[in-house]
């Protein structure tokens, strides 16, 4: 049984005082059915692994694919458990678009992350060209072939499916383009690592909101959400987490 998942990536939002938001999300939501996890900027990933002491899980947004070494200004999955993460989100578009991030990147950070003991959640979706002229499934197909680690297991992999056009946008896919997509990862998990491709959990996002919440979470193969502006609110992130608790 897939155990749902509300993820939240801050991107480079959140300063010590928005802390207040992880404390009054927990308050709202002190033993949530489903796991929930929050992805702050390196800088607060300490203090909010204290804060949250194991009720919530506490991600990175990034890691280095080697596990120390020269690479000034680099953050390794090692250094991520050790100030308490336990997921990392890996090949972000804003990533694989603004650092030229490759899958064969994204597959060395997520091997690597895994083998530390990290949940890696790997981003992948098309353009809006790309869905234009119909690539879609081919262009997912390929950034997954890329992009999946060595080792995976269940637990430790999980796909979040982002159109990139619907990232920040306000626009977001049909109900049936969610479904087809997701559908379409659940078969090619399953082909690569079996029965373990059941329990990979698949994520939706790309403004996500308290409005489409419980929608998206109707749609098969949806796990959950990886959830950018939504997320930075705990009034907001909390109603999509009822959603999914509800879905
Ligand atoms: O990129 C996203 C999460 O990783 C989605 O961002 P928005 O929810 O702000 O569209």
């Amino acid at each position: 049984m897939r155990r749902k998942l509300a993820a939240g990536n801050w991107k480079m939002n959140g300063l010590r005082a928005n802390l207040g938001e992880i404390e009054a999300l927990i308050a709202a939501h002190p033993a949530p059915e489903c796991e929930v996890l929050i992805c702050p900027p390196y800088t607060l990933v300490s203090a909010a692994a204290d804060l949250v002491k194991g009720r919530i899980a506490i991600g990175g947004q990034n890691c280095h694919p080697q596990i120390s070494g020269a690479y000034t200004g680099g953050i390794s999955a090692r250094m991520l458990k050790d100030a308490g993460a336990s997921h990392v989100i890996l090949g972000h578009s804003e990533r694989r678009a603004d650092r030229f991030e490759s899958d064969e990147l994204v597959h060395a950070k997520s091997t690597t992350a895994i083998s530390e003991g990290l949940i890696a959640i790997i981003c992948v979706g098309e353009t809006e060209r790309e869905r234009d002229r119909g690539a879609t499934l081919d262009v997912i197909s390929s950034q997954l072939k890329g992009s999946l680690p060595l080792n995976a297991s269940g637990a430790s992999l999980v796909i979040a499916y982002e159109p990139i056009w619907a990232i920040g946008s306000g626009r977001t896919p049909t109900l049936e383009q969610i479904a087809e997509v997701h559908d379409f990862m659940r078969a090619e998990m399953v082909k690569k690592f079996g029965d373990d491709g059941e329990e990979i959990r698949l994520l939706y996002g790309g403004s996500v909101k308290p409005s489409n919440a419980a929608d998206i979470f109707t749609v098969s193969n949806v796990d959950g959400a990886l959830v950018g502006g939504a997320s930075l609110l705990a009034s907001d992130f909390g109603a999509i987490v009822a959603a999914l608790e509800a879905s």
